[in-house]
């Protein structure tokens, strides 16, 4: 298949695959500052760049409503995703980020945003070299200004704005194939509320079953099982970021947090990350983790549903609780907060409890790719222990 735009990028090119002649790690050596282009990329004529603060609500809206209408949808477009405008303030704003990395695309005569596209700055380790990175995320344009050849310009220019910080390296992820991913995962879903994912065309009833029979199989305890088992706390932050640091060495890509990064990515945030562990009743030692980040998507054309309220594993952390039972007491805690279904990806070690909670696997992949990186072996899932939003 021919990838016109990508074929020009220092990415992993499918004709490499195999030549073990070709060393892992960066595939282009860094520009030097004074020579990274200094002014920003051509648009189209009627088109004109905008950097989007994301601390000003105005602007949270209008990123907001680009991707409610204009965002991912699945295969068979019966969803779109429906960031929230509070998701898409956390998701942007982790420490250290630069607001010169959130641009927008607006028409130069209506002034309204066209397009957006984002990064932010992420310490990843690669097999035993942590590197700094650009994670890009919310790649999205008008779906009146598709083939109009706007993604290329748009990846180009967070590329120049994210060299002029001297960052050489980025990581994303796709649901289509580019050259060349790192790992294919797939992803699977466990029914919360399977009468509402049955009617909205989520998921079938399966073949010789019966909707109360459904809703049997999929029923959870009122309540989380693990004796322990509570919501975190920031006075956890530095007990957690030991926990998940230690964790995360088993796995060959990795993000590299630190306590400011846990504070930020992992305290409970009310309608967009949702975090728990399990403090032992009698030594108060803090041995598991569990968390899961909030995406509702719009319902297209149903009548009496508009949003799907859907969770998805973040991070988690079993040293003393079996996975099973700690992932289970997520799902109990998603159940108990509404949400219609929980949904993960095979990375980690979730592959190994899916189907045992019910997991059923998604018509779809995920493909991690990393920009400016060889990894010459691409990754099982199970080798991969980074979660993007
Ligand atoms: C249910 O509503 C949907 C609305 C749009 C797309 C999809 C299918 C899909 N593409 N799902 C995923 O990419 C996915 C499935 C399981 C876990 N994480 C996922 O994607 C995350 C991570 C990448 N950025 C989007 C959210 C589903």
């Amino acid at each position: 298949k021919r990838h016109k735009f990508w074929e020009t990028q220092p990415v992993g090119q499918f004709k490499d695959i195999g030549d073990s002649s070709l060393p892992d790690g960066p595939i282009e050596p860094p520009t030097p500052l004074s020579e990274v282009k200094q002014e920003p990329y051509n648009l189209p004529n009627s088109y004109e760049w905008t950097t989007c603060d994301m601390s000003s609500e105005e602007i949270c809206i209008e990123v907001y409503n680009l991707l409610k209408n204009n965002y991912v949808e699945d295969d068979e477009n019966l969803f779109r995703f429906n960031y929230s405008k509070e998701f898409l303030g956390w998701a942007l704003r982790p420490p250290g980020y630069f607001t010169s990395w959130h641009i927008g695309v607006r028409a130069k005569a209506s002034k309204k945003l066209v397009a957006f596209i984002s990064g932010i700055p992420a310490r990843i380790r690669v097999r035993d070299e942590v590197v700094k990175m650009a994670e890009i995320n919310f790649l999205c344009v008008h779906k009146k200004l598709r083939s109009k050849r706007l993604a290329p310009v748009m990846i180009k220019e967070v590329t120049r704005r994210v060299h002029l910080e001297n960052i050489w390296q980025a990581a994303y992820t796709a649901g289509v194939v580019l050259p060349t991913p790192i790992t294919t995962c797939q992803y699977w879903h466990r029914s919360l509320n399977p009468k509402k994912l049955i009617d909205v065309g989520f998921s079938r009833l399966g073949a010789r079953m019966t909707m109360s029979r459904t809703i049997k199989l999929y029923k959870l305890p009122d309540s989380p099982v693990t004796p322990g088992f509570r919501k975190m706390e920031r006075r956890d932050v530095p007990a957690v970021t030991r926990l998940l640091r230690i964790y995360l060495r088993q796995f060959d890509v990795a993000p590299d947090f630190d306590e400011s990064d846990v504070e930020h990515w992992l305290l409970p945030k009310e309608s967009v990350v949702d975090s728990f562990l399990v403090e032992s009743p009698d030594s108060h030692v803090i041995t598991d983790f569990c968390s899961f980040y909030t995406l509702p998507s719009s319902i297209l054309g149903n009548q009496t549903y508009s949003t799907l309220k859907a969770a998805y594993s973040y991070y988690n952390v079993s040293t003393k609780t079996p996975l099973l039972q700690l992932m289970n007491d997520a799902l109990i805690v998603a159940k108990q907060k509404d949400f219609d279904v929980f949904n993960a990806l095979d990375v980690m070690e979730n592959e190994s409890v899916l189907k045992e909670l019910k997991f059923g696997p998604g018509d779809g992949q995920l493909h991690y790719y990393l920009y400016n990186y060889r990894i010459r072996h691409a990754l099982k899932p199970s080798e991969l222990g980074l979660v993007l939003l």
